[in-house]
């Protein structure tokens, strides 16, 4: 079965956030649907009308949208919807009621509502591990917020690697200049050089190859690989980490004609002349990687989760509560995640 005429399903995150507002937004430039397959968006029906109402107080949108909601059993026919294709559909955003527990206020969170925002990452997790869908595209949740409800929730990456029975997958942020992989995701940094183990480094190395070899089409792909301590450990004088762990995980892909760099220090690392060079870059953990990825293109990377038995891209930025119903908000990101997911549920055989 290809995945060529399913939906792609979008979560619109916090309430309070700016996911609602991005949605809207493309859906005012005709940049949500898409012209190949039905695009669901999951949100609270009542709050996406009233957000719609403020932006277009704002001016930051239109009047004409029309919000269609959805069964959530009409889902599996939409597979062949032939006016998907039609300009009229470019003004409807078709929606799966996901409902709120207490009224939605921009830029206020209400841990009341975090309930909802799990409940549209569980339906998403099994539209797609059915194949209803042929991917999720995720706009941002207020970690902190779900953390009131779910004390061990991290973020969606890791959501979806539970939700799938899986214990690693590996986040990824792509934008035109570099793909960065991470090591470890959201953890303390106090904890992070005790995550950096030989088990950890080797999972990512494995599904950073094999998803550049069958997502990205790259056969010999170019790995750089940032240490963990400043200039890659000094050779044990700044720490070991290097050393005992790092670097023989790496040697043993090398070892084996993987085009991987041993660990390079991560400050000269992130300059262009290496950044040219890499089809991708593995970072250790989460501000090592995304602080030079953001810095060089905030606003235009997705992020996208490898080793999931599904498509998941995400936008590249937080829940913006200062910029929740003013119209102020880019939609940039989510287009390219939406675009991006699509791209890879074209060309993916399942
Ligand atoms: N994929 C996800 O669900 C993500 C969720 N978050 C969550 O978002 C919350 C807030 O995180 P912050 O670190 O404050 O980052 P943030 O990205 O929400 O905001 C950082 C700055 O960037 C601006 N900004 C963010 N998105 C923008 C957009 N689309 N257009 C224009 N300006 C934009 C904001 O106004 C703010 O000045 C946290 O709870 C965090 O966990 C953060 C990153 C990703
Ligand atoms: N900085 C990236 C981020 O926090 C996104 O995490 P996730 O919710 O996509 O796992």
């Amino acid at each position: 079965m290809t995945t060529q005429s399913l939906p792609l399903v979008i979560t619109s995150g916090e309430p309070a956030g700016i996911g609602m507002d991005i949605i809207l937004m493309l859906a005012d430039r005709q940049q949500l649907n898409l012209p190949n397959r039905a695009v669901i968006v999951l949100a609270d029906i009542n709050a996406l009308q009233q957000r719609y109402s403020e932006l277009k107080q704002k001016g930051a949108v239109k009047d004409g949208l029309m919000i269609q909601q959805l069964a959530t059993h009409e889902l599996h026919e939409l597979k062949d919807l032939p006016q998907i294709a039609q300009p009229s559909v470019h003004d409807t955003i078709l929606v799966v009621d996901v409902p709120t527990a207490q009224p939605v206020v921009a830029g206020q969170l209400n841990p009341h509502n975090a309930p909802m925002v799990i409940a549209q990452l569980q339906l998403a997790h099994k539209l797609a591990i059915s194949k209803q869908v042929a991917a999720i595209v995720t706009a941002p949740l207020q970690k902190s917020v779900i953390m009131t409800v779910l004390p061990d929730f991290m973020g969606h990456t890791e959501f979806f690697m539970q939700q799938s029975g899986l214990d690693k997958v590996v986040m990824m942020l792509a934008n035109s200049l570099m793909k960065v992989a991470l090591v470890t995701t959201h953890l303390p940094l106090r904890a992070v050089a005790d995550a950096i183990s030989h088990e950890e480094v080797a999972k990512t190395v494995d599904i950073v190859i094999h998803d550049c070899q069958q997502k990205f089409g790259l056969t010999h792909p170019k790995i750089l690989v940032c240490g963990l301590n400043p200039h890659a450990g000094e050779r044990g004088y700044l720490g070991r980490e290097e050393i005992d762990i790092i670097n023989p995980v790496l040697q043993h892909y090398r070892d084996q004609g993987i085009d991987i760099s041993l660990a390079m220090p991560a400050d000269t690392l992130f300059t262009q002349k290496h950044i040219a060079t890499a089809d991708a870059i593995i970072a250790m953990y989460h501000d090592q990687g995304l602080a030079p990825l953001k810095s060089h293109g905030f606003g235009e990377t997705v992020n996208i989760t490898l080793g999931l038995p599904y498509i998941r891209t995400s936008v590249d930025h937080g829940t913006a509560l200062d910029l929740a119903g003013t119209g102020k908000a880019s939609a940039d990101s989510l287009y390219r995640a939406i675009d991006y997911a699509n791209n890879m549920a074209t060309a993916i055989v399942l």
